[in-house]
């Protein structure tokens, strides 16, 4: 993988990959397809090699997709001469086709599977620019992480003629952070009172860190280096058990209802303060203060009222701050089990929420009296996905370390703003530039 930057300043991720067909010589008659199509002097050679343009994260929640489209435009001279430049892409043989585009973000409620089956159908992803009467049935491959990759595997198969090629999980989400934290510029962030700031990251002074992904359930990973990883602890409190709890308490319908109810709530009138217990004082002499909190959910056992008596907006609010807090204590603490300073969070759970991130930084700061810093990351959710995107790589006969292309080419990212709350859609508005290598010799 390497990159360059544009005239426009956007990033021009590099990444190699594999065509996504797979053409076994025990299939002549695809083989002569592919075949007759590179051969054929009328098509240009772009419009032939489309490489696999689809990875898929199948969640307890969410499905996420990234998904590569091209740009119409060539490559320029200056940036033919770049790409030039970096190691091993000069081939000089012609093995390898850069493809510019952009990589693009989606995402399906996992209940909603056929509303992905039909995203992916409509706009032909899982066919690289094929026809669908071109490609064999069962001859498609394309790379899948999650539970969902082992459970709905069949389904895909049925529905769309696919095979899910599986990758690990933890891998996945590992490969997809360092990605993002090496390769993309205003990628991470800080959160603390308010106020956000964006963090610098030394490629040289990466690892180790806490990855501490917050999906359905919450996975902590220590990460020393590309591949090298520790799934150290795990929490089952987690975006699950908002959204499954926060659904029953409030009746609401969606996740972001649900959150966006949290803005207007106030969760002292639920939650039991160490002043409801210390009759307004604070408990100075163990450092606690009369506002915080002693027990969520605290009150409803002394107040004579029953669930209907409480708003869905303070419900919301606490049910979030509870969550949030423990997720944070918890990651506090592995973090000092191992030493880490650094402490990454990502997973839909967090939604790019204000509050969410604020009270998961502020228990970070608390608990570690300001020695560990929690940070955030604006691909939160796509972690996994883009790790399976990335994966491509390991099967071509040419890959470049993030490391390695980091280091050679300056960065800077084109995103859709800073916002704070992001609206559901925001997520299919937001697109990484780059550029795919499709290796020719394995058609
Ligand atoms: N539109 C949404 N619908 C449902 N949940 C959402 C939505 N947006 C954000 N979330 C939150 O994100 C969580 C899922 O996050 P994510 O997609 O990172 O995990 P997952 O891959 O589904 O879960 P796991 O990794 O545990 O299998 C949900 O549990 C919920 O808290
Ligand atoms: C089971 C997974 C890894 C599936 O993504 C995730 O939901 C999780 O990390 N749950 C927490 C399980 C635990 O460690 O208690």
């Amino acid at each position: 993988m390497c990159r360059t930057e544009d005239g426009l300043g956007a990033v021009q991720l590099h990444i190699y990959i594999r065509l996504c067909y797979r053409t076994p010589d025990s299939n002549p008659h695809f083989h002569s397809q592919i075949r007759g199509r590179m051969d054929s002097a009328e098509v240009p050679k772009e419009e032939i090699l489309q490489p696999s343009h689809l990875a898929l994260d199948i969640g307890g929640s969410l499905i996420k997709l990234v998904y590569f489209s091209r740009n119409n435009n060539r490559l320029t001279d200056k940036e033919h001469k770049t790409l030039g430049e970096g190691p091993g892409v000069s081939s000089g043989d012609g093995s390898y086709t850069v493809l510019k585009g952009k990589l693009h973000f989606a995402k399906f409620e996992t209940s909603k599977i056929n509303d992905c089956l039909e995203f992916i159908r409509c706009n032909r992803l899982h066919l690289g620019g094929f026809c669908e009467h071109e490609v064999p049935r069962d001859k498609i491959f394309v790379k899948a992480t999650g539970g969902g990759a082992y459970k709905f595997a069949d389904l895909f198969n049925e529905e769309l003629g696919i095979s899910l090629d599986k990758e690990d999980e933890m891998d996945c989400l590992v490969s997809g952070a360092n990605f993002l934290l090496k390769a993309v510029q205003q990628e991470a962030f800080t959160y603390l009172h308010g106020h956000k700031e964006f963090v610098q990251i030394d490629h040289n002074d990466l690892y180790p860190y806490l990855l501490v992904n917050i999906g359905s359930g919450v996975s902590m990973i220590k990460v020393d280096g590309d591949g090298k990883f520790e799934r150290i602890s795990g929490t089952n409190l987690g975006g699950g058990t908002f959204w499954g709890l926060g659904r029953l308490l409030t009746k609401c319908k969606s996740f972001d209802e649900l959150l966006e109810l949290s803005h207007q709530g106030n969760n002292r009138v639920i939650d039991m303060l160490v002043g409801d217990i210390y009759g307004g004082m604070d408990y100075s002499k163990i450092g606690l203060s009369s506002t915080t909190i002693a027990s969520s959910f605290g009150k409803a056992i002394s107040d004579k009222k029953e669930l209907e008596d409480y708003r869905p907006e303070d419900i919301s609010r606490s049910l979030l701050r509870m969550i949030s807090n423990n997720i944070g204590q918890i990651s506090y603490l592995n973090a000092l089990r191992f030493g880490l300073k650094r402490i990454f969070f990502g997973g839909f759970f967090i939604r790019s929420h204000a509050y969410t991130m604020d009270t998961i930084a502020v228990a970070v700061d608390f608990w570690s009296k300001g020695e560990a810093k929690a940070m955030f990351l604006r691909h939160e959710g796509f972690l996994g996905v883009l790790g399976a995107f990335m994966s491509y790589r390991k099967e071509s006969c040419c890959g470049l370390t993030v490391d390695e292309a980091a280091q050679q080419f300056p960065i800077s990212v084109s995103h859709s703003g800073d916002k704070i709350y992001c609206p559901s859609n925001q997520d299919l508005n937001d697109s990484i530039e780059c550029c795919v290598y499709a290796t020719k010799h394995h058609l």
